[in-house]
């Protein structure tokens, strides 16, 4: 079974993209999905977080507190840091678990979806990687349809806190182009049909 991972910066259309696939029947592990559910499920990782970034980490009903927790990483790489120590390990064991259970099933091959392959170090547990590419005024406008409560301010820093497209262009064995000038559906059959074979 192939393991096939799927980046790109923020608001460059992988979930999109991963939708497609998932038509196609491909099963896809959402790391951002996963990672919260980790985040919030995993008793010792719960402690952790609460140990690291304080009371306010998760509400009185025990849901993780996004909004706050973003204001705190994002507007220090320190935090940050800390944040994606404790974090980016239990993913990965969580996708191996994952990986394992859709292999017992017989799948030719499956997707990862993140935004931090390479700075998490998942691509290492992975076979292949596809980049999606988007240019950055595009993904500005569209992440400011898809979240009212981002501001271009907000969305300028995480963009500077991912690794370039460039490089991760650069690194992938493939790049979905996923601009105005090119169709999604074309470029995510293709790659479809090498995988399933
Ligand atoms: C800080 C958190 C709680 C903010 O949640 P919120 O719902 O506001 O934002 P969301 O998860 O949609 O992230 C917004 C965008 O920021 C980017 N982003 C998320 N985490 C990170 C990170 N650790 N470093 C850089 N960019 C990040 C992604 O492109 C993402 O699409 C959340 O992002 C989080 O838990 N991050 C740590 C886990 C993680 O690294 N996830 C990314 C892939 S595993
Ligand atoms: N080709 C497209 N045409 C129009 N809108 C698009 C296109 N691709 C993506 N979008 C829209 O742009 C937004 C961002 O796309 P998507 O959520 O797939 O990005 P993402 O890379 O998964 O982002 P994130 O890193 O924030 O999770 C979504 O609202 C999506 O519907």
């Amino acid at each position: 079974m192939l393991k096939i991972g799927i980046t790109g910066g923020i608001g460059s259309g992988k979930s999109v993209v991963c939708r497609l696939f998932a038509t196609l029947g491909a099963p896809v592990y959402d790391s951002d999905t996963r990672a919260k559910w980790v985040m919030t499920n995993d008793d010792q990782l719960r402690d952790e977080l609460r140990a690291a970034f304080g009371p306010d980490t998760f509400d009185d009903l025990g849901h993780l507190n996004r909004t706050y927790l973003a204001r705190v990483v994002f507007a220090d790489p320190g935090q940050l840091g800390r944040l994606n120590a404790l974090v980016h390990p239990a993913v990965g064991r969580d996708f191996a678990q994952w990986a394992a259970a859709r292999q017992a099933e017989g799948h030719r091959y499956i997707l990862k979806e993140a935004a931090l392959l390479y700075e998490s170090g998942a691509y290492q547990q992975l076979d292949e990687i596809i980049t999606v590419f988007a240019p950055v005024e595009v993904r500005q406008a569209r992440i400011l349809t898809r979240d009212p409560h981002r501001t271009p301010d907000d969305i300028q820093n995480i963009i500077g806190k991912q690794m370039s497209e460039e490089e991760k262009m650069q690194r992938a064995n493939h790049v979905v182009y996923n601009d105005d000038a090119h169709l999604l559906i074309p470029q995510v059959l293709k790659l479809h049909e090498t995988y399933a074979q």
